[in-house]
């Protein structure tokens, strides 16, 4: 990464609108696949090709240990971060599972676990072990922030250059549903209340002291909204900052990134402050069961191609949305055209 504010090429038109002519010309009823032919679209304007690259698939699961988990927003203990790792690995996990069914490679990347994982496997690129409790200070330095937009910008680099044609992020870090809905508060300039969610699912009780917590740490921090590195540094987590750099890298390069769910939002909610038009380079896969999310993805502009009620993270949903891209793949490869059958519409 040369600089923060790379400059985006852009998304082909051209590509975009020979796509949809193309899928216009096959033999079913026009638009019959919805947001299967919007998605083939999308894909078309950022790699630039009617021909897609879907073969190649990697996910990259950053994972990292929240300062604020110890304030008691999460109902699930901090091991799990470095125990998941471990297991993701050993392909035990919800994204591991769903990798194999998918064709799809996994990564596991260590930006800030509490936890020494050296010689399991995970790609160490660890900032420290966890950031701090943003309820007593800051979550991390700015130089950290950017450090951890680095890391996911190399660890994106080396995957794009292993030969990956789509990217997918997702993430271990339990307590990440408090920076992610802080950083979504923050940047959309909305109350805590409309976007902090039950995680991986906590009582009214906590859920009123997670919002509190939330609310607090922006009050006593005072993120400014227009700077994302600001924000990140104040309110966010190490996955989060490492997500961010995965998608200016892939933007860069034209691979398209495909998102997860609630924590990948807030990572493209910062990458799109950072990097305006970066969005477009974007996929929504899934969308998450977190109250935050119809709001994060309005702002966005994204429209996710699934709503499972899932909210597990890991990458979970992204690597599901890889059998409907697939599908498509296969449709444009093997479908007959309208011309070749001589059908002609009479509207
Ligand atoms: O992806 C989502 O939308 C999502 C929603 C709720 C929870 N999670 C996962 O659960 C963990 C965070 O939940 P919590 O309650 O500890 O903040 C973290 O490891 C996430 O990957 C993920
Ligand atoms: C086991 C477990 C795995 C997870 N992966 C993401 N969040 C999680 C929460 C739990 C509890």
């Amino acid at each position: 990464m040369q600089t923060m504010k790379p400059h985006l090429g852009g998304i082909s038109q051209e590509c975009r609108d020979a796509m949809q002519t193309k899928i216009n010309g096959l033999a079913k009823p026009v638009g019959g696949l919805g947001k299967l032919e919007a998605m083939a679209v999308r894909i078309a304007g950022i790699e630039q090709t009617t021909n897609l690259r879907t073969k190649h698939r990697c996910c990259l699961v950053f994972a990292a240990d929240h300062g604020v988990e110890r304030a008691g927003v999460s109902a699930t203990p901090r091991k799990v971060t470095w125990q998941q790792a471990i297991n993701t690995l050993a392909g035990h996990t919800t994204v591991a599972a769903l990798a194999k069914a998918n064709n799809c490679d996994v990564k596991v990347i260590d930006v800030g676990v509490d936890y020494d994982l050296s010689g399991t496997g995970v790609i160490d690129k660890k900032i420290v072990m966890g950031t701090k409790n943003m309820v007593n200070e800051p979550a991390m330095t700015r130089d950290e922030a950017v450090q951890s937009i680095r890391a996911g910008y190399n660890v994106a680099q080396q995957a794009i250059a292993a030969g990956n044609d789509l990217l997918l992020v997702g993430e271990l870090g339990m307590g990440n549903t408090t920076p992610a809905s802080a950083i979504i508060s923050v940047i959309l300039g909305v109350p805590a209340e409309e976007v902090v969610g039950r995680g991986s699912i906590i009582s009214d009780k906590r859920l009123a002291h997670k919002t509190a917590v939330v609310n607090q740490a922006i009050r006593d921090w005072q993120p400014d909204a227009t700077d994302a590195v600001d924000v990140l540094a104040k309110v966010g987590g190490f996955e989060i900052g490492a997500k961010v750099g995965a998608m200016i890298c892939a933007a860069e390069n034209k691979t398209p990134l495909i998102l997860d769910g609630f924590i990948s939002y807030s990572a493209a909610v910062l990458a799109e402050r950072l990097v305006p038009g970066i969005t477009d380079y974007l996929v929504a896969s899934h969308f998450s069961r977190e109250i935050g999310s119809q709001k994060a993805l309005n702002w966005l502009g994204l429209t996710p191609l699934l709503d499972l009620n899932m909210a597990v993270g890991e990458g979970s949903g992204a690597v599901i949305s890889l059998g409907l891209i697939d599908s498509m793949q296969s449709i444009l490869e093997n479908m007959n055209t309208l011309a070749e059958l001589d059908i002609r519409y009479v509207k």
